[in-house]
């Protein structure tokens, strides 16, 4: 049963993978840059939403890349770094997000003078307000951070201290992002090393523009948590003459050890990862019952939601209720926070919302509800 967009929203969702600075609002770019006097390729909110859609629509990682130059500089003072993850927190929650993990690079605001740490202090008081907002609009979300360190700069080790040092302060982990060809994840081996001695968690940046190699490195190498992306896990998978799929050893690997994929499908189509949605392995990932997490990776880039990642994937795959309580309970389970506050998010609030919603349809007698069982395997 295809569920329908107000059971999309109401449905509760977590995500993994969301880049605070590809998460503004168009009309807080707009404002924002006015008052910096940052010029802007267009004044008008809509025109300017259209416009990230169409650049980072390029088929290049690279390229769509290149949008972010409008919404960092426009992040670079504590004011404007708190308004935005402020209204990240809440835009979360109004689309039904419980739990998300957000994620940018410190390194990448210091333009005007702030140091590293007043970034991470800036962020997190945003964090907390969108929390409060949401809370007293009656949609509770929790909000983690992780800091990225952008792999063609040399600044991991320092970001990696950084996110040591706030650790008991919102910061659940550590990630590489930006250009992934030419930067394998072991030029950061020494960050990732010293968070291993510290027992923190990160996730890595490997499998999107970048093949097998990237995403090997990631985990034998580096050591990483989860993948972000990962996606190119499918160059090795290989049909087999019996109609089966044949894993090879690394994507047995990644499947026995339940390395949850940080899957992001829009921007995969934007990036050239993906030819389409209906090609994205997603369904054969999930098919093959692979760690798959739904992720928005940059909503103002790709004009999206987690509601409407789901609406996507339940269009082309047709999943529904049951599946996506799945992807939230995978999620959760690969989530950075302690061990009992994932657990208390599952059994308190991810189950419960679930069971309304599948209560609700029996209620109006809409719809049958799957027979009992039918997804207790998972
Ligand atoms: O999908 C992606 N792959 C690689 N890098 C990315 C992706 N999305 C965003 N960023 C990069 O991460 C930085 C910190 O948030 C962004 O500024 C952008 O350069
Ligand atoms: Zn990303």
């Amino acid at each position: 049963m295809a569920p329908t967009w107000e059971e999309i929203r109401a449905a509760p969702k977590v995500i993994l993978h969301d880049h605070l600075d590809g998460g503004l609002r168009p009309s807080t770019v707009v404002d924002l840059a006015s008052r910096v006097g940052h010029e802007l390729p267009a004044s008008d909110p809509e025109e300017l939403g259209r416009w990230f859609v169409e650049a980072a629509d390029s088929g290049s990682l690279e390229r769509y890349l290149e949008t972010f130059q409008h919404t960092v500089a426009v992040m670079q003072t504590s004011e404007a770094l708190t308004r935005v993850a402020a209204e990240c927190a809440e835009d979360l929650a109004a689309d039904g997000v419980v739990y998300a993990e957000v994620r940018y690079a410190p390194e990448q605001h210091l333009d005007a003078g702030l140091t590293l740490d007043e970034v991470v202090r800036a962020v997190e008081a945003g964090f907390r307000e969108g929390e409060r907002r949401a809370a007293e609009a009656g949609r509770p979300i929790r909000v983690a951070t992780l800091l990225t360190a952008m792999r063609h700069a040399a600044r991991s080790r320092e970001i990696a201290e950084l996110v040591v040092r706030y650790r008991d302060t919102g910061v659940v982990g550590f990630d590489i992002a930006g250009a992934e060809a030419g930067f394998p994840p072991t030029r950061h081996l020494d960050a990732f090393e010293y968070l291993r001695r510290e027992n923190a968690h990160f996730t890595i940046h490997a499998g999107e523009a970048f093949g097998l190699p990237s995403i090997w490195e990631a985990l034998q190498w580096c050591g990483a948590d989860r993948l972000g992306h990962g996606v190119r896990i499918v160059d090795d998978l290989a049909a087999s003459e019996d109609g089966n799929v044949k894993l090879g050893r690394l994507a047995a690997y990644v499947r026995d050890k339940r390395i949850p994929l940080e899957l992001c499908p829009s921007s995969n189509v934007q990036t050239g990862a993906a030819p389409s949605i209906e090609e994205h392995p997603f369904g054969l990932l999930t098919r093959l019952r692979y760690r798959v997490t739904v992720n928005t990776d940059n909503r103002l880039m790709s004009n999206t939601s987690m509601s409407r990642e789901l609406a996507l994937l339940s269009e082309t795959f047709g999943y529904d209720l049951d599946d996506y309580q799945w992807f939230a309970v995978n999620a959760l389970k690969s989530a950075f926070i302690p061990f009992d506050e994932r657990l208390a998010l599952i059994n308190d609030v991810v189950k419960p919302g679930y069971a309304a919603l599948k209560a609700q349809r029996t209620l109006i007698g809409l719809r049958p509800v799957a027979a009992p069982g039918a997804s207790s395997a998972r």
